[in-house]
């Protein structure tokens, strides 16, 4: 754990997860999906390196962000190329090796023990995100699982997160988030939320650059840190 200046003393009884980058690696398969789309339109295939960078806004910006990496977006339509993507990576989850974090397992049934309320608020379609969980087997974690298209609005927004937590039942008091990029740390300072940020994540940004009340180097630490700061309420 990277202590930081800044240690505000957590008492929450909620704990929000982002998911891809924070709790799992997807980005095998969202490389593949990300590369079956560029493939057919005649554009060449990206590496794992350059789409672990551009995960974090939903899978439109995923697309986005692939025609911008091969040779920009010219004539062609997000809304045509986005059910190729979403049909491909629907069948194909976790087909090139999409995993839970080393630690996530544990972590997850630790927290839950525990009796805090565990959330999940991600920019992935919903539609997508509950298959996902239910293959990773964590899915029973989560009282309450949100995608990108939950709402009418997303990360970096705050009300993702507020609403989330909301929508746990049987715990109350304050929320923490914890989230690789800077959607998750600026949706939960806009929400007055404590953050942690991982830094094992797909950020484009220095993820000491964000701002996040603690960071930590695997998800291992977070169990500790958070038992030792908070109690659940
Ligand atoms: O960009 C996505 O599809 C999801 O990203 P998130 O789980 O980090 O919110």
């Amino acid at each position: 754990m990277t202590a930081l200046t800044v240690q505000p003393p957590f008492r929450v009884g909620k704990i929000i997860f982002d998911l891809d980058g924070t709790l799992i690696d997807s980005a095998p398969d969202l490389h593949a999906a990300t590369n079956h789309v560029l493939e057919t339109i005649g554009r060449p295939h990206i590496t794992l390196g350059q789409v672990r960078h551009m995960v974090g806004q939903g899978a439109r910006r995923l697309i986005e962000k692939g025609l911008t990496a091969t040779g920009g977006r010219q004539n062609h339509s997000i809304d045509d190329l986005l059910p190729v993507f979403l049909e491909y990576y629907g069948n194909n989850l976790t087909r090139h090796g999409t995993s839970l974090f080393a630690g996530g397992a544990d972590l997850l049934d630790t927290l839950s023990a525990t009796g805090f309320g565990l959330g999940l608020c991600t920019n992935k379609p919903v539609a997508l995100t509950k298959p996902l969980l239910s293959a990773l087997k964590i899915d029973h974690h989560f009282g309450a699982v949100l995608g990108g298209d939950s709402l009418s609005v997303r990360k970096p927004d705050p009300r993702h997160l507020i609403e989330t937590a909301d929508r746990l039942s049987g715990s109350t008091g304050a929320a923490l988030m914890v989230g690789d990029s800077s959607s998750d740390i600026d949706a939960a300072k806009a929400a007055g939320w404590p953050s942690i940020a991982v830094t094992f994540g797909y950020s484009a940004r220095p993820v000491q650059e964000l701002g996040a009340s603690h960071q930590v180097d695997s998800l291992r630490e977070i169990a500790g840190l958070v038992l030792l700061k908070t109690q659940p309420v």
